[in-house]
C-alpha cells in the first residue's frame, strides 16, 4: 500500500539552518492518495520519487538480507542537500514509499529450512510485482519520470512492467551491475527480473554494464549470448582491469544500443566499491563512476525511469547509514540535473 509523506513527516528529517533553503523544503508532495494520475498532471514536478523499503526478493534469491534500510538512509540524506540553481527540490516530488510491511512479516515468519521456503517468498515476491508495476504506471502515464529506491534488484520487474505500459510499449533498459538478473523464470526474485521482464515482451532491448566475469554461471552467458540483436554487455574487467574498453566508449556504446525508444535506468549498488549489499564487493566501479552513469544516462530524452537497488546498510550503523545514503542521493540528484 502507498504511504504518502506529510510535509510534517520530511521537516522531521530535515535539518533546517538560518539563511539556508535545504532541497527537501522545496519538493512536492501530496496529500491525498485519490486520482493520483491527475494529481502528477497538475504537478509541476518532472520527477516523482518513492520507496520500495524490502528485501523480499533478495532473500528469495538466496541473498543476504538488509536492504529495506537503504530508502531511509537516502530520503534523508537527499532532503538535506542544498537547493541551488544546480539541485532545485521543486522539480521532485516526493510522493513517500510502498508499505510491504505485512509481507515482511509474512515472510520473516516461514521456516527457513522448509524446501518451500523459496517458492513461499516468490509468491509474496509477485504480489510486490504489481503493486510497483501499478504505481509506475501511473506515474509514467501521467508523463513523468520516477525515481525508485529499492529494495531489492527484483523490482526491477514492476518498474519495466508499469513503463511499458505507461508507455504503451515495450522499454530498453541499460542496467549498472555486477549481475544480469537473467537467472532462470523459476518463480520471481531478484535474480531474474529481466528475464521474466523479456519473456513477458515488456522489455525489448537490454544492456548490462560491468557484469563481474566471476560472478555469472555459463548458462546464464548462454542465455545473453543467444539474443545478440536484443541483449549486449560489458564486463568490469574488460573495462576497468584489462582496460579493453574506455568508461565513456561505453557509455556511448550502450546509450546507441538503447537509444531507440523510452529506456529504464538500473543502478544495483553492489556494482559500486565497498557499499554494503547484499553482494557486497571490495573490487567494482566507484562512487564517481556510478554518478557519471547516473548522470550521463539521465541527460537523455528517453530516460524513462531510475532504480536504485540492493543496498543495504545496517540501520543500527550510523556511518554505514550515512554512506548510503549519500551516495543515493548524488545519484538521484545526478539523474536530476539538467
Ligand atoms: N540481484 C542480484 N542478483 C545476484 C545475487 C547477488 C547476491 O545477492 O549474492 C544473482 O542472482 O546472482
Amino acid at each position: 500500500m502507498l504511504q504518502l509523506y506529510t510535509r510534517a513527516d520530511l521537516n522531521a528529517l530535515i535539518s533546517i539552518r538560518a539563511g539556508e533553503t535545504k532541497f527537501g523544503e522545496r519538493v512536492e508532495i501530496l496529500s491525498s492518495t485519490k486520482n493520483l494520475v491527475a494529481q502528477f498532471q497538475q504537478s509541476n514536478a518532472k520527477y516523482v520519487l518513492f520507496g520500495i523499503p524490502e528485501d523480499i526478493g533478495i532473500r528469495a534469491n538466496h541473498g543476504k538480507p538488509g536492504a529495506t534500510s537503504a530508502w531511509k538512509a537516502a530520503l534523508k540524506s537527499l532532503l538535506n542537500t542544498q537547493d541551488n540553481a544546480f539541485n532545485k527540490g521543486k522539480r521532485l516530488l516526493v510522493l513517500g514509499h510502498l508499505d510491504f510491511s505485512e509481507l515482511l512479516e509474512r515472510a520473516a515468519s516461514f521456516d527457513e529450512n522448509s524446501p518451500e521456503y523459496h517458492v513461499l517468498l516468490s509468491q509474496l515476491v509477485a504480489k510486490i510485482d504489481e503493486e510497483v508495476a501499478y504505481l509506475v504506471f501511473q506515474i509514467v502515464s501521467a508523463g513523468k519520470t520516477p525515481i525508485i529506491v529499492g529494495g531489492g534488484h527484483n523490482n526491477a520487474f514492476g518498474n519495466i512492467h508499469g513503463t511499458a505500459l505507461g508507455k504503451n510499449q515495450a522499454i530498453n533498459v541499460v542496467n549498472l551491475d555486477a549481475h544480469s538478473d537473467f537467472r532462470s523464470l523459476e518463480g520471481r526474485h531478484s535474480g531474474n527480473g529481466f528475464s521474466y521482464a523479456f519473456k513477458k515482451h515488456f522489455l525489448d532491448k537490454y544492456f548490462i554494464f560491468g557484469l563481474h566475469e566471476n560472478y555469472s554461471s555459463k548458462k546464464v552467458f548462454k542465455t545473453l549470448d543467444n539474443h545478440p540483436s536484443r541483449i549486449r554487455y560489458n564486463t568490469f574487467e574488460g573495462i576497468k582491469i584489462r582496460h579493453e574498453q574506455g568508461f565513456s566508449f561505453q557509455l556511448n556504446t550502450a546509450l546507441n544500443f538503447i537509444n531507440d525508444r523510452p529506456f529504464g535506468v538500473e543502478i544495483d549498488c553492489d556494482v559500486i566499491e565497498n557499499i554494503p549489499s547484499s553482494a557486497m564487493t571490495p573490487s567494482g566501479f566507484t562512487a564517481n563512476e556510478a554518478r557519471m552513469f547516473a548522470s550521463f544516462f539521465g541527460k537523455q530524452k528517453n530516460a524513462a525511469y531510475l532504480h536504485l537497488c540492493e543496498a543495504a546498510p545496517n540501520p543500527t550503523n550510523e556511518q554505514e547509514m550515512y554512506v548510503v545514503g549519500k551516495l543515493l542521493s548524488y545519484l538521484i540528484t545526478d539523474f536530476m540535473r539538467k
